[in-house]
């Protein structure tokens, strides 16, 4: 029995018991059009939220055997460099030859992790420890990786703030992606700055439940493709609008 189907039968009997035997016919008909209200009013809500995740236009889709970059962005810590790693480790699984440049020169440990995670994948990667220079970074990362026919490759950007301006103006200068009141916000800044191909929702095991990708697909028109459901490789799923709602 699904938990709706629960609270539909808990809700009938509360209606049966609170009138009484006496109220029998009454009570019935009574809870019984209340059962259908409250039926069609979830139904209701479960298909308004459906649409209010979808954008209305095509997501971002690469295409393999052709050369595609995908730059993540994000707020700082909510799981970029975990991300692109599952992106890539997804994509090779299905045949691409993906490859990962990190170009964060703002958090120390950075192109470390992004190391660990590639080599732990078997996944290409670049990056440097002495070059300032995200942009640098990025150019030699792609021209390389493009010498070697890989069809997807992904750059790891460092974490941003709607506050920080100039962080912002460095993201401009890459080819364009990105990822609730807090995500709005942030979002729309994020859409401001790079045009946002599409979104990936992290941390969906943890507390959230995701109401925030409402308001990240509201804030950037873009869709939701995949979601981050744990910290390992493979804690990644394909977003599907339907269970999506109904977890919410
Ligand atoms: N539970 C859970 N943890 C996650 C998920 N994705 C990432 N993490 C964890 O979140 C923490 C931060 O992840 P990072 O990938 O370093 O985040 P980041 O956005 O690259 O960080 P900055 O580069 O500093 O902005 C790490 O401990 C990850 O293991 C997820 O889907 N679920």
């Amino acid at each position: 029995m699904t938990f709706t189907r629960f609270i539909d039968l808990m809700y009938f009997f509360f209606w049966l018991v609170l009138f009484g035997s006496r109220h029998y016919t009454f009570s019935f008909s009574f809870s019984y059009r209340c059962l259908i209200f409250y039926n069609d009013f979830s139904v209701c809500i479960f298909n308004e939220l459906c649409k209010m995740l979808d954008p209305g236009k095509p997501s971002l889709t690469p295409k393999k055997g052709k050369t595609s970059i995908v730059v993540f962005v994000g707020l700082q810590g909510s799981g970029k460099t975990t991300t692109c790693t599952k992106y890539a480790y997804y994509h090779q699984k299905k045949g691409w030859k993906p490859a990962l440049v990190r170009a964060d020169t703002f958090r120390a440990g950075a192109f470390d992790q992004l190391k660990h995670n590639a080599t732990k994948a078997k996944i290409p990667f670049y990056g440097s420890y002495t070059e300032s220079d995200p942009v640098k970074i990025a150019v030699e990362g792609v021209e390389r990786f493009k010498k070697e026919n890989c069809d997807l490759i992904i750059i790891d950007t460092s974490g941003r703030h709607k506050q920080e301006a100039t962080l912002f103006e460095k993201m401009r200068d890459f080819p364009k992606q990105c990822i609730g009141q807090a995500a709005f916000d942030q979002a729309q800044a994020f859409k401001q700055s790079a045009a946002v191909g599409a979104v990936i929702v992290t941390k969906m095991d943890g507390h959230a439940k995701g109401g925030g990708a409402l308001s990240v697909v509201a804030a950037t028109k873009s869709p939701v493709i995949f979601i981050g459901t744990g910290e390992h490789m493979d804690e990644f799923e394909v977003f599907d609008v339907q269970p999506f709602v109904r977890r919410l």
